[in-house]
Formats: C-alpha cells, sequence, structure tokens
C-alpha cells in the first residue's frame, strides 16, 4: 500500500477533533487513506443521490467545516473499522483481498438511514430530529460494513430468519467495534434531543419494541420479513454469550461462526448450532460452550 501523504485533522459529526490519512492530488487534500488495505475512500453525494459522488478534499488538509463533518466522521471511522478487522481477526478488508472502503455521506435530503449497496457505504444526514448525521455513529459505521463482511463470508439472505441473523451480526460487531459495551444500536446519532435513548438495544431488545424470543417472534411482510425486529432474538443470545464468556472470547467465537460455519439460508438454529460449533473448535465443550447453549435456550432457540 502507498503510504498516504498526508495527515489529516478535522471535526467531526459529534464535535471532536480528529485526525486521519488523506492523499495530496492535484495541489488539494482528498480523503483518501492509502495505508488501509486496497484504501479508503470518503465521497459526498450533495445531498444528491448518484454514487459515490466526489471525493472529499480540503485545500489545507484541515477539514474544519460544519459541512465536512459527516465525511470526517466517516473516514475516520471506516479507518477504525478496517483495523478492527485486520488486528483482531487479520482480515483485510470486507473480501479479505484489500477492497476498497468507500463510503458516500450527504446521501438524498434529511436521510434517516444507511446502507451498504452491494459495492459501498452510504450514509444519509438525518432529518435533525430522528437522527444527526449517521456515519457520526462508530457501532452504525461497524454495522455496515459488517453487511460487507457477511456478504462475503456467510452471504446470509436478507430476508427472514437469516436476514435477522444478517442484521444481528452487523450490531454484534458493530458493538464488539464500539468497545464501550453499551449494547446500544446508534446511541450516538439517534434523537439528538430525547438523550440516553438509542435505536436498538441488544440486552434489552423489548426496550425498543424487539422480541427477545422465540415465542415472540413477528411474522409480516414488512422489512424484507422483519429482519430489523427479529434480530432481537438473536442479539439477546449475544449479550448473554458476551456476558457469560468474556469479550475476547465471544469475538472470536462470533467471528468462526460467521466465517466459517454459516451459509445463507441459516435459521436460528443453525446460528446456534454454528455458534457451539465454533466455541467446541475454540474452547472445547465445557463453560463457554455451555454458556452459549445457555443464551439460546434463554431466547427459546434450539
Ligand atoms: O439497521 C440498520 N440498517 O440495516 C441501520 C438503520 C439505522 C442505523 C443505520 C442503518 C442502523
Ligand atoms: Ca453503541
Ligand atoms: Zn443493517
Amino acid at each position: 500500500n502507498a503510504a498516504s501523504d498526508a495527515t489529516g485533522s478535522g471535526t467531526g459529526v459529534l464535535g471532536k477533533k480528529l485526525t486521519f490519512n488523506t492523499t495530496l492530488n492535484n495541489g488539494a487534500y482528498v480523503l483518501v487513506d492509502q495505508s488501509r488495505g486496497g484504501g479508503v475512500e470518503t465521497y459526498s453525494a450533495n445531498n444528491g443521490s448518484s454514487l459515490p459522488g466526489d471525493l472529499v478534499s480540503d485545500a489545507d488538509n484541515s477539514f474544519t467545516d460544519k459541512g465536512q463533518a459527516a465525511a470526517v466522521s466517516a473516514h475516520y471511522n471506516i479507518e477504525k473499522v478496517y483495523d478492527y478487522y485486520k488486528n483482531n481477526f487479520n482480515r483485510n478488508s470486507y473480501d479479505n483481498k484489500g477492497a476498497t472502503l468507500k463510503s458516500t455521506v450527504h446521501y438524498g435530503n434529511d436521510y434517516n438511514n444507511a446502507f451498504w449497496n452491494g459495492q459501498q457505504m452510504v450514509y444519509g444526514d438525518g432529518d435533525g430530529r430522528t437522527f444527526i448525521p449517521l456515519s457520526g455513529s462508530l457501532d452504525v459505521t461497524g454495522h455496515e460494513l459488517t453487511h460487507a463482511v457477511t456478504e462475503y463470508t456467510a452471504g446470509l439472505q436478507y430476508r427472514s430468519q437469516p436476514g435477522a441473523l444478517n442484521e444481528s451480526m452487523s450490531d454484534v460487531f458493530g458493538n464488539f467495534i464500539e468497545g464501550n459495551h453499551d449494547y446500544l444500536v446508534g446511541e450516538d446519532v439517534y434523537t439528538p434531543n430525547t438523550p440516553g435513548d438509542a435505536l436498538r438495544s441488544m440486552s434489552d431488545p423489548t426496550k425498543y419494541g424487539q422480541p427477545d424470543n422465540m415465542s415472540d417472534y413477528v411474522h409480516t411482510g414488512q422489512d424484507n420479513g422483519g429482519v430489523h425486529t427479529n434480530s432481537g432474538i438473536p442479539n439477546k443470545a449475544a449479550y448473554l454469550t458476551i456476558e457469560s464468556v468474556g469479550w475476547d472470547k465471544a469475538q472470536k467465537i462470533y467471528y468462526r461462526a460467521l466465517t466459517t460455519y454459516l451459509s445463507p439460508r441459516s435459521q436460528f438454529s443453525d446460528a446456534r448450532a454454528a455458534l457451539l460449533q465454533a466455541t467446541s473448535d475454540l474452547y472445547g465443550q465445557g463453560a463457554e460452550y455451555n454458556a452459549v447453549a445457555s443464551a439460546w435456550d434463554q431466547v427459546g432457540v434450539k
């Protein structure tokens, strides 16, 4: 990887001063970090919807304009997400072959969402009430990039139980990447006028309207068969597992299950089996194994 020319700095969505790698290109500094895999590149759609839009640039490598904050956060956070997968699992980007990590911010108008479109990450600005610019959250950026990791590994289909597992894996790794053990999703960018709330809770999914037991699985045609609702069930199992076996072992168990045992049509019961197999591979069939079995028993999945 070519070393990036420069170290830029700027102000992120949450007002923090951040530093990150940039590249001097034709007399301006662009948000291109050439030091990580095939590069981290951050673009702006300028509130339109054509992708990827324009590389975000600055004349003096100091990205302090308000309009640059979403890009600063996306660039900085994706560097961290790249480092998480490389440092913990020696995974070189989502394809493990150094794919370039492209993000576009300022997508659409008042867009209260973010997504992986199969080629890149895309972040809305939010409407300022439900969300502020979504790239400001490390667990959200980790969530989005994990959709790409899942696509290149388990390939969990984005509907019904496989889709809820897909969503859960993104919440689980978003949580691991953020590392603050809050088990909350999106709290940093959700409802700026309501402190302490979140989009989802993994420790208590019911707090935000998700089921935490198979007995309450929601059968619906909405949202690809309720993938953002029924993810509460595997999320609760993950919370129970992490609390029992500890953060580090849980990360290894989840990564091995995602990349080795899960497949496109895996159901919740297959996820239980995959996690048990991964645990057995790594730690045998003792306390950790029993903890995983108990977690899935508690959410009603055999
Ligand atoms: O769950 C999600 N996508 O599948 C969300 C929705 C709002 C946050 C950004 C993207 C999480
Ligand atoms: Ca969080
Ligand atoms: Zn998602």
